[in-house]
C-alpha cells in the first residue's frame, strides 16, 4: 500500500509548484519583453523594399470554373472592387482586418454604391481584428447587412472553448458568379508592401464560396437569414474547406496531414506564421525522411515578433532532417499556400498554426490540378528567389540567447 501524503507536505510542495510556475512566468515575460524590444531596434535598421518581386497574374481553368491567381495586392483590390462595382444582385464580403485608410474607404464607397443601386450586400468583419479602428468608420449604408463578429459572446461561456473563433477569413462573392478568397486582408499596407495570394473563381465552384459565406452567417446568427442555394454541380477538382467552430469542424488541418502524408517528391509550402502542431510537424519530418523534397517559405521578420520566435524553435528540427527553410527578405510574406506533387495545391485564409488550423473561421480552397498546381509551384520559383536559405550550420551559431529564448517560449505554442 502506497504511504498517503498530508498536511504540511502537501502544502509545502503546492507552494513551492505554485513559486516555480510564477518564476517560469515572470521569466517568460522577460523574455518577451526582451524580444520585443530588441526586434524593436532591429526594425529601425530592417530594411524594407517595396521591390520585392511580384510574380504576375495567372490565369487557368480547373474543370468547369476559370480560375485566377493574384500574388500582388493592387492588382487583386482592382479586381475585387471592379467585381463590387459591377454588382447585379448581391454581394457577400468578409474580412479579418479591415483598415480605415484609403483601400478600407475605397470597399465601403463600393459597397456603398452597390447598396444604393440596389444591391443586396452582407458585409462580415472580425471585431477583435479591428479594435484599434474607430467605430465610426463601420458606420455603413443603411441598406447594407453587417455583422461585427463579436469580441466576446456570453453565450459561449456555456459552450466548449473550443467553438469560440475569430473570424479570420477573406471573402468576397459577387453575383454568386464571381468569388474571391486568400490572405488578402483589407489595408493600404497590404496593397503595395506586403507579398500575399489570393484567388478569383468565375463559374460553379463558386457556390462553395457562397455557401463558405452563407452557412457562417446564418449559424451565428446574423440578420437576415440568407437562403440556401443548392448546387449547380460538384466538381472532385476544386472544393472550398472550411473550418467552422461552431459546429467544431476543423477539417483544413486534416487536408494538410492527408496531402502531406501522400507526398512523394516534393512538398512546397508558404505561411506567414509556422507554428504546427505535433502531428503537422512529425509529418513534415517523415516526408523529408523518406526523401520527399520539403521546402517552407517563411519570413525572415513577420510583423509578429512573438510568432517569428515560436516558428524559430522549429528550426533545428527541420533543418536536421533536411527540411529547407527559405527566409523571405525585404517584406512581409502573409500567403497561405502549397502544393504537393504538382498535383495538389491549397490556397486560403489558414495560417500553419494553432489559431487558424484549431481555432477560427476559416476557408482554404483544396485543388487537384496539374496545371494550376504548375502556376502555384512557378510562383514558389519567384518567391524563392528572394529568400535567403537557411543552413544547419548557420543555425547552429545563432546568439546562446536565442535557443534559451526558444526554449522557454515553447510552452505558449498551444496559444497561436
Ligand atoms: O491573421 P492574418 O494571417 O490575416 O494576419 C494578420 C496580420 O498579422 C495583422 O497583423
Amino acid at each position: 500500500m502506497l504511504p498517503v501524503i498530508s498536511g504540511p507536505f502537501v502544502a509545502v510542495a503546492r507552494k513551492s509548484a505554485a513559486r516555480l510556475l510564477l518564476a517560469f512566468l515572470g521569466v517568460q515575460a522577460a523574455v518577451i519583453g526582451g524580444l520585443v524590444l530588441f526586434d524593436a531596434l532591429k526594425h529601425r535598421r530592417r530594411t524594407r523594399r517595396p521591390d520585392f518581386p511580384h510574380p504576375g497574374v495567372f490565369d487557368g481553368n480547373v474543370a468547369d470554373s476559370a480560375v485566377t491567381i493574384y500574388t500582388y495586392g493592387e492588382d487583386l483590390y482592382a479586381a475585387m472592387l471592379a467585381a463590387i462595382r459591377g454588382a447585379r444582385t448581391r454581394v457577400f464580403l468578409g474580412t479579418f482586418i479591415w483598415k480605415s485608410d484609403a483601400t478600407g474607404r475605397r470597399f465601403r464607397e463600393a459597397l456603398a454604391d452597390a447598396a444604393e443601386r440596389g444591391v443586396e450586400v452582407f458585409v462580415v468583419y472580425d471585431g477583435f481584428a479591428n479594435l484599434v479602428v474607430p467605430r465610426a468608420f463601420y458606420r455603413f449604408h443603411p441598406n447594407i447587412h453587417v455583422y461585427r463578429f463579436p469580441v466576446l459572446r456570453p453565450s459561449r461561456l456555456f459552450t466548449p472553448l473550443r467553438s469560440t473563433g475569430l473570424d479570420h477569413r477573406k471573402l468576397l462573392v459577387v453575383d454568386d458568379e464571381t468569388g474571391f478568397v486568400g490572405g488578402y486582408n483589407i489595408g493600404d499596407v497590404y496593397a503595395t508592401e506586403w507579398r500575399d495570394t489570393h484567388v478569383r473563381i468565375n463559374g460553379p465552384a463558386v457556390w462553395d464560396l457562397r455557401q463558405a459565406f452563407v452557412g457562417v452567417w446564418n449559424t451565428v446568427g446574423a440578420v437576415p437569414e440568407i437562403s440556401y442555394d443548392p448546387p449547380r454541380a460538384w466538381d472532385p477538382h476544386i472544393r472550398a474547406v472550411n473550418n467552422i467552430p461552431a459546429h467544431l469542424v476543423y477539417p483544413i488541418r486534416g487536408i494538410y496531414l492527408d496531402a502531406i502524408n501522400r507526398a512523394r517528391h516534393h512538398i512546397y509550402i508558404t505561411t506567414a506564421y509556422f507554428i504546427p502542431d505535433k502531428q503537422i510537424l512529425r509529418a513534415l519530418l517523415a516526408a523529408s525522411a523518406r526523401g520527399v523534397d520539403v521546402r517552407l517559405i517563411l519570413p525572415e521578420d513577420s510583423n509578429h515578433v512573438l510568432a517569428d520566435w515560436l516558428s524559430r524553435g522549429f528550426y533545428t528540427s527541420l533543418l536536421r532532417e533536411g527540411v529547407t527553410v527559405l527566409l523571405y527578405r525585404h517584406a512581409m510574406i502573409h500567403a497561405k499556400t502549397a502544393t504537393v506533387d504538382g498535383l495538389w495545391s491549397t490556397v486560403g485564409t489558414a495560417n500553419i498554426d494553432r489559431l487558424s488550423l484549431t481555432g477560427n473561421y476559416e476557408t482554404n480552397l483544396e485543388i487537384h490540378d496539374e496545371a494550376f498546381a504548375a502556376d502555384m509551384e512557378r510562383i514558389f520559383g519567384i518567391d524563392s528567389a528572394n529568400c535567403r536559405v537557411l543552413t544547419l550550420s548557420e543555425w547552429k551559431e545563432r546568439h546562446v540567447a536565442a535557443p534559451v529564448s526558444e526554449t522557454i517560449l515553447v510552452p505558449l505554442r498551444p496559444f497561436l
